[in-house]
């Protein structure tokens, strides 16, 4: 008699696998219930992360996450167990800010970013982005609250504009050939070093990453963006202690955030409110005087995760900014008027800054655009389930809102909501205005809301009047669509600009731009050339704000070379 295994090993393949195949699908249906079979999407989604994965890969998560809604409607299903969902009433219950119908908790989705990157003393940093543990989240949150309200102290306002002298100065030199305006992410960086721990990190004047791992940061990002779709991978990869084991520590970002924290405790003494405050001066000085102080592990957190997130989310909505306005040269110029009518002069305060409505609009609207974060923000339906968008959703499917999609809802934004229209925001009644600000899903919403909105605000409200005050820019390609990678964040690429100064800088060899034909003289006054350049013309500054505000273009609206320029005004001074 020939042994078992000489007959098994002559048994034809296709007989096992008809035998097997089963016993496999009972498994994979035991693994991914199809319990969202009530929801619509593609079939597929009923049984694999595939196609969710797939789209991530392809960097097209919100304009597909767009047209599926539009295909199946404001509830659609995108794996065995999660859900999208662009109805705008189901933000308030996902996302509740009302402390008796505590909103959803987060997902592991943000868990990988403190598995992957911050391995310190042999385990994970349990991030505030991150945090699903309610009672430590608000333990966080209530030791940062003053060190996130960047209106409390006047220091880094006053250090972020220094800054921003800096990059203009570097554009001025620059401004010869077009360019990818890559100085707005090393203004990100820098600024963010001066919000955690007072100084600059020296992207600006180096122009280099500085071993700040920009590179690593990319990295990061992708992973996270991959894993978060097919998160049971997680474990085998970076969420595996051999594998931490190997490069733990590697992370160049968790470097940075404690030699951030060691240099603030080092320097700064306690009650210390002077020159150097900063995010991190500001906890080291409230944490003192918590009964429960926060632990070394919880300040290297807070640390990391403004490292993490505020130089992409300020560096992409910078781009955005700059990006809608040369594609607009009416609300360009609009923009340009109101800036150099309503601000003081070049020393203008963010609160000044602030007041002008029509730059407000134009952030707002920049955001809305395009949302910094471009896939869906998770939360885990709880115990007993819940019934979203008139469907049923059993307990611990994951749900939530992709910012993309809310945001261009026809319905609260308005027939036109695909464009960028900045007056969308100043014609609306007070009641739309309401619901339009109730659905802005730029920063978040409700608890787990951003919590460095202030000091984004407080860094681009200084940033944009700055550069437009004193340079114009333009795409080298008006007509070229940029592209923009849709996972985690959306970083954009394909932007190259012509920036040039507006005015030549006294003392300098008077610089003239084929668009441009002012020049400031020693004496501190402002002329113009008349067209053809035949007579010059002096301005006070007075005037010469008029003149801007006034400008018109002959030939072309803004963005085209401009042949002729003239104002509205009669010079005096001259
Ligand atoms: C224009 C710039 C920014 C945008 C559009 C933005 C957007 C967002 C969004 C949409 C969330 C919510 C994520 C979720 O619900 O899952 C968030 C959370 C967060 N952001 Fe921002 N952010 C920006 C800048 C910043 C800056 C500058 C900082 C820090 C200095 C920061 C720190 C945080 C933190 C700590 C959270 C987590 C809050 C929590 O879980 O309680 N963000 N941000």
């Amino acid at each position: 008699m020939e042994p078992v295994t000489t007959h098994l090993r002559n048994f034809p393949l296709s007989v096992l696998l008809l035998l097997f195949t089963p016993f496999l699908l009972f498994f994979l249906y035991s693994q991914f219930p199809p319990n969202l079979s009530h929801i619509p999407g593609s079939p597929l989604t009923q049984y694999t992360n595939l196609p969710r994965l797939l789209t991530t890969l392809r960097a097209r998560t919100p304009t597909t996450h767009i047209s599926l809604h539009a295909k199946y409607g404001p509830i659609v299903r995108l794996g065995p167990q999660m859900v999208s969902i662009s109805d705008p009433t189901a933000l308030q219950i996902i996302y509740s800010s009302d402390t008796t119908k505590p909103a959803f908790t987060k997902t592991p989705q943000f868990h990988g970013t403190a598995e992957t990157a911050t391995w310190y003393k042999g385990k994970p940093l349990p991030l505030l982005t991150a945090a699903q543990d309610v009672s430590y989240h608000a333990r966080l949150v209530r030791a940062s609250a003053s060190a996130f309200k960047a209106g409390s102290n006047k220091t880094p306002e006053k250090k972020i504009k220094e800054l921003v002298d800096q990059v203009l100065e570097k554009l001025n030199k620059q401004s010869h050939s077009p360019r990818d305006p890559s100085v707005i992410d090393e203004f990100a960086f820098d600024a963010t070093g001066i919000i955690v721990q007072g100084s600059s990190l020296g992207f600006v004047s180096t122009g280099k990453d500085v071993g700040f791992g920009w590179l690593a940061l990319s990295v990061i990002y992708l992973y996270l963006s991959v894993v978060s779709q097919i998160s049971w991978v997680h474990k085998y990869l970076m969420g595996s202690k051999a594998v931490q084991m190997l490069i733990g520590g590697f992370s160049p970002i968790l470097r940075f955030s404690v030699a951030s924290v060691e240099k603030v405790w080092k320097e700064a003494k306690i009650g210390d409110e002077g020159e150097d405050e900063s995010f991190l001066h500001n906890i080291k000085r409230v944490n003192s005087g918590f009964k429960e102080p926060l632990t070394e592990e919880e300040i290297i957190c807070l640390a990391f995760g403004s490292y993490v997130v505020a130089p992409l989310a300020v560096g992409i909505t910078l781009r955005s900014i700059l990006y809608y306005l040369a594609r607009n040269p009416s609300v360009y110029e609009r923009l340009q008027r109101e800036i150099n009518v309503e601000l003081s002069g070049d020393e203008f305060t963010v609160a000044e800054a602030r007041k002008l409505v029509y730059l407000d609009a134009v952030i707002m609207e920049a955001l809305r655009m395009h949302p910094v974060l471009g896939f869906v923000l998770e939360r885990v339906v709880p115990k007993g389930g819940t019934e979203l968008s008139g469907k049923y959703l059993p307990e611990g499917t994951v749900v939530g809102i992709n910012p993309w999609v809310l945001m261009r809802n026809k319905g609260i934004y308005g027939h036109d909501a695909d464009e960028f229209r900045p007056e969308r925001w100043l014609e609306a009644t007070p009641e739309k205005l309401k619901e339009m600000k109730r659905y802005n899903l730029s920063f978040g919403a409700g608890i787990r809301a951003c919590k460095g909105k202030d000091i984004a605000m407080m860094e681009i409200l200084t940033f944009v009047p700055a550069l437009m005050r004193r340079f114009d820019f333009r795409l080298q390609r008006p007509n070229w669509e940029w592209s923009v990678l849709g996972r985690f964040f959306t970083p954009q690429s394909g932007m190259d600009m012509k920036i040039h100064a507006l005015f030549n800088i006294p003392g300098q060899e008077p610089q003239f731009h084929d668009f441009c034909q002012y020049e400031v003289l020693d004496n501190g006054c402002a002329g113009i050339w008349s067209p053809g350049r035949a007579t010059f013309r002096v301005l006070n500054n007075m005037e010469l704000r008029m003149f801007v505000a006034n400008m018109k273009v002959d030939g072309g609206g803004h963005g085209q070379q401009y042949h002729n320029v003239y104002g509205y005004f009669s010079c005096s001074s001259c």
